[in-house]
């Protein structure tokens, strides 16, 4: 908590309210990896003290019966932070239901189980209006940023501290593979210009990445080389310093990413590193000292618990979307050795991980 506290006391007038409506001091900052560590912290703990405090039934029926999420996918469907932002004290619930086609006593169970979680509010004149905790509102630019989910999770997640913790004022090239819109690249280059990249992706996501390039200064664009290719069938350019792979291996079953790790390994340098960055589930055996992840402080889970939950709910999207899923340490550890690599470094970053490889 204390952690917490005083990382706010950075970005200038402390922690707002819970029932603040104006813009979040978050929104405007991107949240710092000690920030990020304090809240999973807290989140684990919390919740872990509910479940010791309350009978083990009370906690099972309240599990059973979570159905926020399936509210948020109906407000967010119905563009309901998108009404109550156009508004300044809020809506009544007749004119919510009315303008999101919402029946009104459906819509008023719906926004009571999302206010009793924060992602709205209920005001007692008027019936619900937008928090400043409603990931859902967006208005103007934020709209266009949500419009590709892929950025603003990553900003979620806070994968982009990487570019703070790594010695990229070392590298001279990077080839980001799988790139998506290359919005990795846009943070790289502007802290790091003195690197050159070569963006390797699926023909038509590529052509998305070149327009998105244009966010670079023009100096800085003539760093950027696009490949466009498969990676289980095209060679990726060769004894580049760092192969950067973020959210591409926990979408493939194992022997697919064997297949990805060795055509790497095939090209890499003596030099070349390849960093893979997703998410790394805990596991509770075979944890090496020198190459483990963050655990949390006793009593709490090792895991963080509910601090981690995203990573589990990440795990469970890997196998209903892709037959894949979120891998161990060890798993990843096996499925490099077999291509011929090693690992030499972990880089835990709160929520998601940047395991480091070099040839073995
Ligand atoms: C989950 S996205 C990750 C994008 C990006 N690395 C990021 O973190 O924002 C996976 C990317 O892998 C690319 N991809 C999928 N299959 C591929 C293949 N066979 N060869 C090259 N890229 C591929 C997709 O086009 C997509 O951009």
């Amino acid at each position: 908590m204390t952690e917490a506290l005083d990382e706010y006391g950075k970005y200038g007038d402390g922690v707002p309210s819970v029932y603040e409506t104006n813009t979040h001091p978050l929104d405007e900052h991107k949240m710092s990896l000690r920030l990020k560590k304090a809240i999973r912290n807290l989140e684990g703990a919390c919740d872990q003290l509910c479940a010791t405090l309350a009978p083990p039934l009370h906690t099972i029926v309240n599990r059973a019966q979570d159905y926020y999420w399936s509210c948020l996918r109906v407000a967010a469907q119905n563009k309901i932070a998108d009404l109550l932002d156009n508004t300044t004290g809020g809506m009544n619930l007749e004119s919510l239901a009315h303008e999101s086609g919402i029946e009104p006593s459906k819509l008023r169970i719906l926004m009571r189980t999302l206010a009793a979680r924060h992602c709205f509010q209920e005001v007692k004149d008027t019936g619900f209006h937008g928090t400043v905790y409603d990931w859902m509102k967006v208005n103007g630019d934020r709209r266009a940023v949500m419009s590709s989910s892929m950025p603003s999770m990553n900003s979620v997640m806070g994968t982009l501290s990487i570019i703070e913790g790594y010695p990229w004022e070392k590298i001279s090239t990077v080839c980001d593979v799988g790139c998506g819109n290359g919005s990795f690249v846009w943070s790289l280059l502007q802290k790091f210009p003195q690197i050159h990249v070569t963006l390797f992706d699926l023909h038509e996501t590529l052509e998305a990445a070149k327009q998105a390039a244009g966010c670079l200064a023009q100096e800085l664009q003539s760093h950027l080389h696009f490949q466009p290719g498969d990676f289980f069938k095209d060679s990726l350019p060769k004894s580049v310093d760092i192969y950067y792979l973020r959210n591409i291996i926990h979408n493939w079953p194992d022997k697919d990413v064997l297949t990805i790790l060795a055509s790497i390994k095939n090209v890499m340098g003596p030099q070349s590193r390849i960093l893979i960055h997703d998410y790394t589930m805990h596991s509770f055996q075979n944890q090496s000292p020198h190459h483990s992840l963050d655990q949390a402080p006793w009593p709490m889970l090792p895991d963080f618990g509910n601090g981690s939950m995203r990573l589990h709910y990440q795990d469970l999207t890997m196998l209903f979307m892709y037959n894949s899923k979120e891998r161990t340490l060890e798993e990843v550890k096996n499925l490099s050795q077999n291509a011929g690599l090693k690992l030499e470094q972990i880089r835990d970053l709160g929520e998601t991980t940047v395991l480091e490889f070099g040839p073995a």
